[in-house]
């Protein structure tokens, strides 16, 4: 049987629009959340959103119309899909015992010049298949939808050599085709200077060995790295290495989205202004002028309350970006070291932390996350046109998906028009 449209969601206590007509919010508009109180939305057979409005205006419109599946949403309030701008979720080991030194009084370099931190999990991730890797990967997607999260940027940087970088961006090029969750992967061979080379050494390689590898299997279609990454830090990649590599991976038309200015000042915000970056996470110690180039191109600044949180770091001026013009986007950071699969816990985090108020938190979630990896054309807002992608909260206004922060009552998750979790 064939059925006019796939989707009603009907009879909503609020549909959270969150965004109308614009790809991004900055300043003031990020306090705006826009809402249709009492509404209906609607979704075609193609997984997109085909109409939304008031709730008797859309059952008199419709009413001639089948319906695949019904959905009451009496009570209930209907949000765009979690989009979560920062995350490294393919990976095996844990590192629990580090959460414990930490707790001690180490801090992440020590951890990391004690030969833990991302070299403890580039020697496991080295030494796991590619097939032990997406079955580890799966799970933490799943935890992720629900916690209400329907697309992510992923990246790669456990390997720091070829073979596993590539093996890891061909994870997640699996994973996006099996998986509800939508991915856009990002290429980390910067992540950290592999033992015996040194950064510019570890350039050279990843300028001259990794990247033509990762064009040569880009064309084959075997991976689908968006952007390209390198953490631009002391004793990881200095401000020269990290333009060079930003700038190869741009000639392959990779955007390019870096780690910076997280435990030291590294100028990123300037070095985003000279290369025209798309984002920079973290952002800890970012400066004035950086903040000022970041808005001028714009440069989406992506803030990782979690990191902060864990680290006992000084939370990065999140208000100060906001007035200056920078578009915020908010990330889990989901690693080892920031074991954190949910956004709903990110935004209560950024507004209890970085004092973020809780319509900023959710635009800085969905359309400046999605944004941010180029996605907020199609994700990130309840607009005609857009992806099915929807959470459904059972509460009667939308705040209550931060202010339950680590287990608010999520009833369905939904992935183009299809239920992808259901709370039971
Ligand atoms: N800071 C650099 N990279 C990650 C941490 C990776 C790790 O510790 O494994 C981050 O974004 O927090
Ligand atoms: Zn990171």
């Amino acid at each position: 049987m064939s059925f006019d449209y796939k989707l009603k969601l009907k009879d909503a206590a609020q549909l959270v629009v969150v965004s109308k007509g614009k790809p991004y919010k900055i300043g003031k508009d990020m306090s705006e959340v826009e809402i249709i109180e009492n509404g209906t939305l609607i979704v075609d057979n193609n997984g997109n959103i085909a109409d939304l409005g008031n709730a008797s205006e859309m059952e008199e419109k419709y009413k001639s119309f089948t319906f695949e599946k019904v959905i009451d949403c009496k009570n209930r309030v209907v949000l765009p899909g979690f989009v979560d701008a920062h995350t490294h979720p393919v990976f095996s080991g844990d590192r629990v015992h580090e959460f414990a030194m930490k707790l001690a009084g180490a801090t992440y370099l020590d951890v990391h010049k004690a030969g833990g931190g991302i070299q403890f999990t580039i020697s496991h991730t080295r030494q796991s298949s590619e097939q032990e890797l997406l079955e580890l990967l799966k799970p933490r997607l799943d935890r992720m939808v629900k916690s209400g999260t329907t697309l992510i940027e992923a990246k790669s940087g456990y390997g720091l050599e070829k073979e596993t970088e590539m093996k890891m961006l061909k994870v997640l090029h699996t994973a996006a085709k099996e998986h509800s969750v939508e991915i856009v992967s990002t290429y980390l061979g910067g992540h950290a200077v592999p033992k015996g080379l040194t950064a510019a050494e570890a350039t050279d390689d990843i300028v001259n060995v990794q990247l033509p590898e990762l064009k040569r299997l880009r064309d084959l279609g075997e991976i689908s790295p968006s952007n390209i990454d390198v953490f631009l830090e002391k004793g990881f990649y200095e401000y020269d290495d990290t333009k060079r590599i930003l700038e190869e991976g741009q000639k392959l038309g990779l955007e390019i989205n870096f780690h910076g200015d997280e435990l030291s000042f590294m100028r990123s915000g300037e070095l985003a202004g000279e290369l025209k970056a798309r984002a920079i996470s973290h952002l800890e110690k970012v400066s004035e002028e950086g903040m000022k180039a970041m808005a001028q191109v714009p440069t989406f600044g992506v803030l990782l309350p979690t990191t902060a949180y864990i680290l006992r770091l000084e939370c990065p001026p999140a208000r100060r970006m906001i007035e200056l013009g920078v578009p915020v986007a908010l990330g889990s950071d989901f690693n080892p070291n920031a074991h954190c699969l949910s956004m709903p816990f990110v935004m209560n985090l950024a507004c209890v932390l970085m004092k973020m108020n809780m319509n900023e938190a959710l635009v800085a979630a969905t359309i400046n996350s999605a944004a941010s990896i180029n996605r907020s054309s199609t994700h990130g807002s309840l607009e005609v046109g857009k992806c099915a992608d929807f959470v459904i909260l059972n509460a009667p206004k939308w705040e209550h998906i931060i202010y339950q922060m680590c287990d608010p009552p999520i009833s369905l998750v939904i992935k183009k028009g299809n239920v992808a979790f259901e709370s039971k």
